[in-house]
């Protein structure tokens, strides 16, 4: 660990406490997460949920893995570094979110989330502490609970923190799914706009009744599943009518709102997949192109923003080796399709995988498309 000095502590979770470092040998600021517990193989950290998670998912909203260190059966992971937390960030806020502002948010953690997904994980511990954010840029960490979609339930260890847990959770299903996941994005997303949680529950019990108090106590009509857990976990209900969201919200949009009562399904069936998400009404605004422009980590993704004119030739020259250990950053610009909005198209490569990105230099954002093989 001689290649690092650590600068200054930055986290204390369940695992690991997380420092602020710089990497002596190539100047990045890095984040090192020291693991509590003693890792007396190098089989034990190959086989952590979180790196093996991390080793094979490569996104812009999913935060970096770089490397891995052994030392003194202590062991470091070594990620890229970023600002700050979502839960800092709404802490730290004056005013509320604009609603831009959010669909900003959201829409890069509904890409990161619909990648991860789609790439056979789920998280099973999103909120705002584990949603990291640089320049208006967000990337999903903290993948110590992450589960493989393919591995087989019975799921029986601890899930999530209280207020992001989804109701089957909550009653102690052992065969959840990702849904788990898109019922914590509609509780962050009714967050962003009132910058308190939507659902604070004290308890177990008192976090059931929170969510009846929001969204109405089901019935088997609405979740039919759940009426079996419910009986199973003798747990009764109070009766509570659904609260109207708007009043709870009232700076949202009804696409928001809509949104949020989607993914905040008591039945997981009925929320929709990350995927699904980003079609929602709630994304599709004039010509909002979601996913901010600066991005100090690509600085070649930055030179380009900053240009006064965006390239519109493919330039081979923009083929080079990046300076980064992660991955094999090779960068084309080619000709925009939509010239009225000079828009840059830029492919990232990263061994086989190919990051599309849409560049706007003349409008508030730039998009970052769906990762795609060969
Ligand atoms: N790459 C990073 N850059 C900057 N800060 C980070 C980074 N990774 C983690 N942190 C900070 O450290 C905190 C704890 O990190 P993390 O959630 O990974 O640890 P943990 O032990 O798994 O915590 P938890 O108790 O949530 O499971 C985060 O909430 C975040 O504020």
């Amino acid at each position: 660990m001689e290649k690092y000095r650590l600068i200054k502590e930055i986290g204390d979770g369940t695992c690991g406490v997380v420092y602020k470092a710089l990497d002596l040998q190539t100047n990045d600021v890095v984040a090192i997460k020291k693991m509590k517990r003693k890792y007396f193989f190098w089989e034990d950290c190959m086989n952590l949920r979180e790196v093996k998670a991390l080793r094979r998912l490569d996104h812009c909203n999913i935060v970096k893995l770089k490397e891995i260190v052994r030392e003194n059966n202590e062991l470091f992971i070594i990620f890229e570094y970023m600002e700050c937390n979502l839960y800092e960030v709404m802490r730290e806020r004056v005013t509320v979110f604009s609603e831009e502002e959010i669909r900003n948010l959201m829409s890069q953690m509904l890409q990161g989330l619909s990648y991860m997904h789609k790439n056979g994980f789920f998280h099973r511990d999103l909120k705002p502490e584990n949603l990291l954010v640089t320049n208006g840029i967000i990337k999903i960490a903290d993948f110590g609970l992450v589960r493989e979609t393919m591995s087989k339930p019975p799921y029986t260890d601890y899930v999530s923190t209280r207020w992001y847990r989804a109701p089957e959770v909550l009653l102690q299903s052992s065969s959840y799914t990702s849904a788990i996941d898109m019922w914590a994005v509609g509780a962050i997303l009714a967050e962003l706009f009132t910058l308190s949680p939507l659902f604070p529950g004290e308890s177990e019990t008192d976090q059931l009744h929170k969510i009846c108090a929001v969204l109405g106590t089901p019935d088997g009509s609405i979740w039919p599943e759940g009426m079996n857990f419910l009986r199973a976990n003798h747990f009764n209900f109070f009766q509570f009518p659904p609260a109207n969201i708007a009043d709870i919200i009232p700076n949202a949009s009804s696409e928001a709102i809509d949104l949020i009562l989607q993914l905040c399904s008591w039945d997981p069936l009925r929320r929709p997949t990350a995927e699904q998400s980003l079609q929602h009404p709630f994304f599709h605004v004039k010509t909002w192109v979601p996913y901010p422009l600066k991005d100090p980590y690509y600085p070649r993704l930055n030179q380009t923003v900053s240009g006064a004119t965006p390239k519109l030739e493919l330039n081979l020259w923009d083929f080079g080796a990046e300076p980064d250990d992660s991955f094999l950053g090779l960068t084309l610009a080619v000709k925009p399709s939509v010239s009225d909005l000079g828009i840059t198209v830029l492919l990232r490569f990263s061994g086989p995988m190919c990051t599309i990105i849409l560049l706007a230099p003349d409008i508030s954002g730039s998009q970052c498309y769906e990762q795609c093989a060969g």
